[in-house]
């Protein structure tokens, strides 16, 4: 019996189906997707693999080498998961590990570490025969039973596992080094720390401004207390280790429990509704499979629509995969789901700890679970059955993924959809021009609701002209007409919705003599300053220092200028003092429970005034918001990607879309420096076809999806000359393999440049740009080069990836 085999930390070059012969006594326990673990290479290091496929062959095992061990009792993926295996792969430039990898929960996964021991034979204990280092090692070692990992002794001497010390004791055989396959124990949970008061060791300056916060502050979680010190969790864990400090884990998100009184679940539907649903029930029920797009005005309803087309496909006996952009991912939408479907729904994202992820992950794997709710990866759910997805927002970014693999859960959809002949229902109030293009040639059925539930109306909107407008008692973020309408709204005891895209208080400061701002030592990127912890903070990757006022270059004074949020709140403080504020914005909500604890006591009028980032802005529904202001529209219309327009359109008409959900009717304030962009026009209109006419010719000029596809290769090394040299000689190798090889695939190649933030966390970046029409032929050549780039000596220190269709242009 031989199987074919998926393994795990292969290079992308190499990646393959490898073919392994199965020992006589694991032939019924090997079954095409069980984990195995397999000897490999030259040096027959354990690796675990997937098994794809499993064959007879008389004669054929000799030469092979064998599977070592199987990992699980039960396959793990099912026919359809191990036919997506390879597709994915071609689709997504990626192992086929890589892919198996987001199919299974991570507490699931096996991890290989390396364990070093002694060799029981070592007798030698002459101190002076070692060096220092490889002394350390041999005392470390001596006293551990079971050995240490390679973690480990990086952790307690400091000694990596590279280190030459190491690999000699390792060649004349004092050490002896296994690994084994060990259960990922990765931690899902928060992490909580606060002081111990009657501490009184010895501490480093640093250690000592941590403690003192702490002191001060009370408990938090760990990221807090290095959002706001600025120390790195090492030195938290240090204060730990010295007693100062104690550090406990939290599981960091249940699944709500609501009282169904707190729900208003739609019970019957509207006319307009009930027709919607009625036409998309027929498509659910044909035999074929269809792609299908409800478009949706805000406040339409659509959730009604689509919980009532979930009803319906479970009595006929399918399950049912839901999944929602994180940032809607609020208590309001699960707390939907379980209120009209109890035990059968499971719940699928990130915030979960490994266990509940597991646990859910096998409910629905043995059909105890029948629809499944959740984030990206929840489109792999083993739904047993499948008749129907459903993505709501199915514009939204967070469904393309932007580390590998790299699918969009929209094409994992349409595959599975395919697979199982079911029904996908693509939701939104502004689909992505890609769909709505595909459901007007026909290829998507197409579904609306114009109009809202109820008697509500959509709001109106009136753009704010900031270059005319008076300032409210000064306030550079505040036209009088915005502040008259919060004022009225405040009297009239409804709430507010205000919008600004940008965290932090002030989003650069700038050297008054010689220009230079204060950017990030790691990226090309300007720093913003944080006034809740005084600090300079790089949104790219997280690098922060205290913030300081002269600049680095020249010693002149540095002026600060640009708003966040932060500052955005404390002009609202100052403009209207009787006012209760809520601020949310990823720096508010560091953990889950935050952000549920806020939007409640928002739900329960605790608030008149939210001021938040996007996370304000899309998918709450709350009845007695009946004004909506976005303080500035301005800062995304100028970015160079080609889908900033469509992103412009989608934030604000979503935003504006919170006003006026219920019995009262909203009205929202745009306040804008360029009252004359067009795109502004049409979200202000909510007149999504008008944008769709005005974005597809644009697209359709310009060769833009969906009038091709595009392909980004990114580049990304230590050495800028390196990364420069390595894009440019790839770019060379794609215009001559594609004129010789393929002179009728139609490619249109970009020239190789820098991205557009140039460095990031300290690495250069660049990328290279194709349209293209995707085809078999395409993405193989394409393959075959990522393989010989890899293998160019001259380049072994730039990584170079590709990734179809990005979501933003590097
Ligand atoms: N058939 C119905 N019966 C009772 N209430 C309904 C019904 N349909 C919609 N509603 C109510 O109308 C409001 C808007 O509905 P919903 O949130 O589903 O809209 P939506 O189309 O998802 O909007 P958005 O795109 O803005 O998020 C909700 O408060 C919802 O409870
Ligand atoms: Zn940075």
């Amino acid at each position: 019996m031989l199987a074919q085999l998926a393994l795990e930390n292969t290079t992308y070059r190499f990646d393959k189906p490898f073919t392994y012969s199965v020992p006589q006594a694991l032939e019924t326990a090997v079954r095409p997707g069980v984990r195995v673990t397999v000897p490999f290479g030259a040096g027959n290091r354990t690796r675990v693999a997937m098994v794809l496929s499993t064959s007879y062959e008389s004669g054929a095992g000799q030469k092979l080498k064998a599977i070592a061990s199987v990992l699980d009792k039960e396959p793990l993926l099912d026919d359809e998961m191990l036919a997506l295996i390879p597709w994915m792969k071609s689709r997504c430039f990626c192992t086929l590990y890589d892919a198996v990898k987001v199919m299974i929960p991570a507490g699931i996964g096996y991890k290989l570490v390396n364990r070093y021991r002694m060799n029981a034979a070592f007798k030698n204990y002459d101190r002076e025969a070692f060096t220092d280092t490889a002394w350390q090692i041999i005392v470390a070692l001596t006293a551990a039973k079971n050995g240490l990992t390679g973690a480990e002794l990086t952790e307690r001497l400091g000694i990596e596992e590279k280190s030459s010390d190491l690999l000699s004791l390792l060649e004349n055989g004092t050490v002896i080094r296994e690994n084994a396959a060990s259960r990922n124990a990765a931690d899902a949970t928060t992490r909580m720390v606060c002081a111990v008061p009657d501490f009184s060791g010895k501490l480093t300056p640093k250690q000592q401004s941590a403690f003192d916060t702490l002191c001060a502050i009370g408990t938090v979680t760990v990221r807090e207390l290095s959002y706001y010190t600025g120390v790195s969790v090492g030195i938290i864990r240090t204060l730990a280790d010295k007693g100062a400090a104690e550090i406990f884990e939290v599981e960091r998100f249940r699944r709500p429990k609501q009282e169904m009184a707190d729900i208003r679940l739609p019970q019957t539907l509207s006319a307009e509704q009930m027709n919607v649903a009625k036409d998309i029930l027929r498509e659910c029920d044909a035999a074929e499979p269809m792609v299908g797009l409800l478009y949706g005005v805000t406040g339409s309803g659509k959730t009604a629509v689509f919980l009532h087309v979930i009803r319906h496909v479970l009595t006929v006996g399918k399950g049912v995969i839901v999944t929602v952009p994180e940032i809607s991912l609020t208590p309001q939408t699960l707390a939907v789901f379980t209120a009209a479907f109890g035990d059968t729904v499971a719940v699928f994202h990130s915030g979960l700890s490994v266990g509940e992820r597991m646990d859910e992950w096998k409910r629905v794997r043995t059909g105890r679970a029948k629809i499944v709710v959740g984030t990206r990866s929840a489109v792999f759910a083993p739904v047993q059955n499948l008749g129907l997805i459903v993505m709501d927002e199915e514009q939204e970014s967070t469904y393309k993924s932007e580390s590998t693999p790299r699918y969009h859960a929209r094409d994992i959809a349409k595959f599975r959809v395919n697979y199982n002949r079911a029904y996908c229902l693509l939701c939104s109030a502004t689909p992505s021009v890609e769909s709505y293009y595909m459901a007007q040639s026909g290829k998507y059925r197409y579904h609306a609701l114009h109009h809202r539930y109820g008697d509500a109306v959509v709001p109106t909107v009136q753009l704010v002209d900031m270059n005319n407008e008076d300032l409210y008692r000064g306030k550079p973020m505040i036209s009088m007409a915005l502040a008259r309408a919060v004022s009225e709204n405040i009297r009239a005891g409804r709430q507010s919705i205000l919008l600004l895209n940008r965290r932090g208080y002030h989003t650069y400061a700038v050297c008054k003599d010689c220009k230079t701002v204060a950017a990030c030592p790691n990226c090309s990127i300007s720093m913003t300053y944080h006034a809740a912890n005084n600090r300079l903070m790089c949104h790219y990757c997280g690098h922060s220092e205290p913030a300081y006022v002269r600049c680095k270059a020249c010693g002149g004074e540095l002026t600060f200028s640009g708003g966040g949020t932060q500052k955005a709140e404390d002009q609202l403080r100052e403009a209207f003092p009787e006012a209760r504020i809520l601020r949310v914005d990823t720096d508010t909500t560091a953990n889950k429970y935050a952000l549920e604890k806020k939007l409640n006591a928002f739900a329960n009028g605790e608030y008149d005034i939210m001021i938040g980032t996007q996370m304000v802005a899309k998918g709450l529904d709350f009845e007695n918001v009946t004004l909506v202001g976005v303080l500035s529209a301005d800062q995304s219309l100028y970015s160079d990607d080609y889908r900033s327009n469509e992103r412009t359109f989608d934030l604000l008409t979503q935003v504006v879309g919170r006003a006026g959900r219920g019995r009262y009717r909203g009205m929202a304030l745009i306040q804008t420096h360029v009252p004359e962009n067009p795109y502004l026009h049409l979200a202000a209109a909510q007149d999504y076809e008008s944008f769709f006419e005005t974005e597809i010719r644009f697209r359709r000029a310009m060769l833009y999806p969906p009038f091709a596809d595009l392909l980004q290769i990114g580049f990304v090394g230590e050495k800028e000359d390196t990364v420069r040299a390595a894009a440019e000689h790839f770019s060379a190798l794609l215009a001559e393999t594609f004129r010789r090889d393929y002179p009728n695939l139609p490619l249109r190649l970009l020239r190789a440049s820098a991205a557009s933030v140039s460095r990031m966390g300290g690495k250069y970046r660049y990328k290279i740009i194709m349209k293209y029409k995707n085809s078999k032929a395409f993405r193989d050549a394409i393959a075959s080069l990522l393989g010989v780039f890899s293998s160019d000596k001259r380049f072994l220190s730039v990584t170079a990836y590709a990734d179809p269709n990005p979501d933003a242009i590097l």
